[in-house]
């Protein structure tokens, strides 16, 4: 682990363990982590191998029964506007507007209404959605719905942006163009980010470290370096990063060594 800066997110040999669940089959079992600024962190790994659950631990929506998690030196006790989450199914209420989706955190933190549209505004302009604000969501396609899930966590300005498969509902299309959205707004705001999928691809492409998680129990079973988003970001095209031999050869090898898990696991 590289040495922590004091806004560090810190995961500390952390373990959950939900009710009816031994030691062996942990949903998290020992796991220590660090994000820090400038970093974007990929969890890998295969469906059951705690990644939702490490994701809730640093969000602050559950707690660990043992190890500990620190944010910027304070424990994590509780959600966060300094820590914020895109979902999945990106959770947005159907009956606002795409402006007010984006704008009800800040709503509910008591931001006054001009400084919110002001805000909603601008982060919609940075996901590329300026023009929409008084669409309903019903009248977006699904990359334009996870825009707008994403838009509403950075409305926040949070310093932490923690991303749970937020594209596994997408075509194959849509999913590269955000990502390549994703590595913009990294680049451009210098949040750090948690993000966690089981695409082999997505992981190497995105992470600037790559974790790699394995099941019963939850674990981190390798860590690697990887530069192919710095790549993105100082030119290259996302189509030769993914099609040069040594991205290439990086996809096999995390590939060989989830297959090698599975391996393991069926053994
Ligand atoms: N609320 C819960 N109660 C009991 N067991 C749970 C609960 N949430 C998760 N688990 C179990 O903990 C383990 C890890 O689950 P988790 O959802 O964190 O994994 P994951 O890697 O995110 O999986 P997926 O990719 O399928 O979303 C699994 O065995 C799961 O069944």
């Amino acid at each position: 682990m590289s040495h922590p800066d004091a806004s560090s997110l810190i995961v500390e040999r952390v373990s959950v363990q939900y009710p009816g669940h031994t030691g062996h089959d942990a949903a998290l079992r020992d796991v220590s982590l660090q994000i820090n600024s400038g970093e974007l962190v990929v969890a890998l790994g295969p469906s059951g191998c705690g990644k939702t659950t490490l994701l809730n631990l640093i969000a602050g929506f559950l707690r660990p029964s043992q190890g500990r998690v620190l944010f910027e030196g304070q424990p994590v006790d509780g959600p966060a506007a300094s820590r914020g989450v895109v979902f999945q199914d990106n959770a947005l209420l159907p009956w606002l507007n795409v402006i007010d989706n984006v704008a009800l955190g800040l709503k509910l933190q008591g931001v006054p209404a001009a400084e919110r549209q002001a805000r909603a505004l601008a982060v919609l302009k940075e996901v590329d959605l300026d023009g929409f604000a008084s669409h309903r969501i019903w009248q977006l396609s699904g990359g334009m719905r996870q825009r707008v899930g994403l838009a509403r966590a950075l409305a926040a300005n949070p310093q932490l942006l923690l991303m749970d498969e937020p594209f596994a509902a997408l075509d194959a299309f849509t999913r590269e163009q955000m990502q390549e959205l994703v590595l913009k707004l990294w680049q451009q705001t210098g949040k750090r980010i948690l993000l966690i999928t089981h695409d082999i691809e997505e992981a190497v492409f995105l992470a600037s470290e790559l974790i790699l998680m394995s099941p019963r129990p939850g674990r981190i079973v390798s860590r690697i370096a990887l530069d192919f988003s710095r790549r993105y970001i100082a030119g290259e095209s996302a189509r030769a990063i993914k099609s040069d031999p040594a991205f290439i050869a990086t996809r096999e090898h995390v590939l060989a060594q989830v297959f090698a898990q599975r391996g393991r696991e069926f053994a």
